[in-house]
């Protein structure tokens, strides 16, 4: 089921439920779903976070929804969820588990993306068999209190040309008005919170980040 590739232009949807006010996250997904996203991340973090069967539910129900709309269901860092529900892939940080025990752990059939600041990373993630990596914050970001310094289009750009046919996703403050410049950077896709989750009509607003992809960008 899963696309093992990310294939351009991919509008890759991270939400948790510290992402989407007052509406129901689920809600949130199923119009994100509905509107086109191509990847979907579940991302729990923060002071509520869910944690245990609870967490492991609402994944189980991410999971059936984007199941529905044939979209890939990855998790954030969580490897053992990850592997207990069967998600079709995990997005873990340079402060996670090494991503070479993690794509052993997972076999060659799941997704595996790795979060990379520079050209070095890019090269180890590859070298651990990553499937994507994503690179940011690329504009100032309210969403991640601990977010490095907005390292521009320019991370994108070194990697692509180190790596031409590694897919590297942009992360960080992206909006349909700024997201022209992501894929000018030569991103396969771009990674949005609270644009999408916060959006007053959700469907709608992935769909501004299609339209904001031009042919041949
Ligand atoms: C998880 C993460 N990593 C770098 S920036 C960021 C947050 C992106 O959130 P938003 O799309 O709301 O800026
Ligand atoms: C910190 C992150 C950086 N990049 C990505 C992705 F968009 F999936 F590549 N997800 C994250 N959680
Ligand atoms: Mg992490």
């Amino acid at each position: 089921m899963a696309l093992k590739f990310i294939n351009k232009p991919s509008i890759y949807f991270i939400m948790g439920t510290e992402n989407t006010g007052t509406r129901h996250p689920l809600t949130v997904l199923k119009e994100a779903l509905e509107g086109g996203i191509s990847h979907f991340q579940l991302r729990e973090k923060g002071q509520f976070a869910l944690t245990g069967d609870e967490l492991k539910q609402f994944a189980k129900d991410c999971q059936q929804l984007c199941r529905a709309y044939g979209v890939p269901f990855i998790i954030n860092d969580d490897v053992e969820l990850a592997e207990e529900i069967n998600a079709d892939g995990i997005h873990i940080g340079q402060e996670d588990e090494e991503a070479a025990a993690v794509r052993k752990r997972l076999g060659p059939d799941k997704i595996l993306g790795v979060s990379v600041h520079s050209v070095q990373e890019a090269a180890e993630a590859v070298g651990a068999g990553a499937d994507y990596v994503g690179m940011g914050p690329v504009f100032p970001t309210y969403t991640k209190s601990d977010a490095k310094k907005p390292a521009g289009l320019v991370g994108i750009l070194s990697v692509k040309s180190t790596y031409p046919n590694l897919p590297v996703i942009g992360i960080g403050g992206i909006t349909p008005e700024n997201a022209e410049n992501v894929w000018a950077a030569g991103a396969e896709g771009v990674a949005v919170i609270s644009s999408i989750a916060q959006a007053e009509d959700v469907a709608h607003q992935v769909k501004l980040f299609s339209h904001s992809y031009k042919k041949g960008a």
